[in-house]
């Protein structure tokens, strides 16, 4: 169908495209136990989530009166090794995620994935699950350098580059459940759909994207509204 009006959708990965927070939580909570400290919730990690691995160890550590810095660092190292190791144990897509990729591949739509996590912990989780081939590029909170990672729009600018939308005729728009997706979409100039399933760190409507889903077999007929 050449008439959809996207050629190319980046989607966040966490709270939009794989329900992941058990196997965040599990890593939160291993660090956690290693330093002392009480473990957080499962549910609560929900609410961790968003900023990337280190950000939400950082949060959970806060909340118990926080550590000195290098003790931090060595937990925080502990973390992304369990969570190399654990990462995709109950990490599963959302309902009717496979069905919609397949529905724009139909419609030869390019697909990248933009996510604060760690590239190599994204591929392999998706790789896991049977997804990483669906994307032309996978980028990480790390992939475009220190400091770059969304809320900075660098990652959705060249995640649309990698899909080749970026020229005058390309159009490319966004998909994500936080703060940090809709100012990175906004910051780079696409529209930007906000997952109310996920892990919003506001009330969805309030997150200021263009269209909110509730679930996920909404995002086609949200994208020929745009
Ligand atoms: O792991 C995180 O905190 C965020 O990951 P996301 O950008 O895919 O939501
Ligand atoms: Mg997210």
């Amino acid at each position: 169908m050449a008439d959809f009006p996207f050629d190319a959708v980046g989607f966040d990965l966490d709270g939009t495209l794989l329900d992941t927070f058990r196997d965040l939580g599990a890593a939160v909570n291993h660090a956690l136990d290693l330093g002392g400290f009480k473990p957080v919730p499962v549910g609560s990690s929900k609410d961790l989530i968003g900023g990337g691995a280190k950000i939400m160890l950082a949060r959970a550590v806060e909340q118990q009166g926080g550590m000195p810095e290098d003790d931090f660092h060595a937990l925080y190292k502990q973390m992304l090794r369990y969570y190399s190791e654990n990462n995709a144990v109950h990490s599963r897509p959302y309902p009717g995620v496979v069905e919609a990729l397949d529905a724009l591949a139909s419609r030869n739509v390019q697909m990248a994935v933009v996510t604060n996590k760690f590239e190599e912990f994204a591929t392999s989780i998706l790789t896991t699950l049977g997804l990483a081939d669906r994307f032309v590029t996978i980028i990480g909170g790390d992939t475009m350098g220190k400091g770059n990672a969304k809320p900075k729009p660098d990652a959705v600018i060249e995640a649309r580059k990698r899909c080749g939308a970026d020229g005058p005729a390309g159009s490319f728009a966004f998909v994500g459940d936080s703060t940090y997706d809709v100012a990175a979409a906004k910051g780079a100039g696409v529209p930007v759909i906000v997952a109310a399933y996920g892990y919003c760190d506001k009330p969805p409507h309030e997150l200021g994207g263009d269209a909110v889903i509730e679930r996920f077999d909404q995002l086609l007929p949200a994208l020929e509204r745009l």
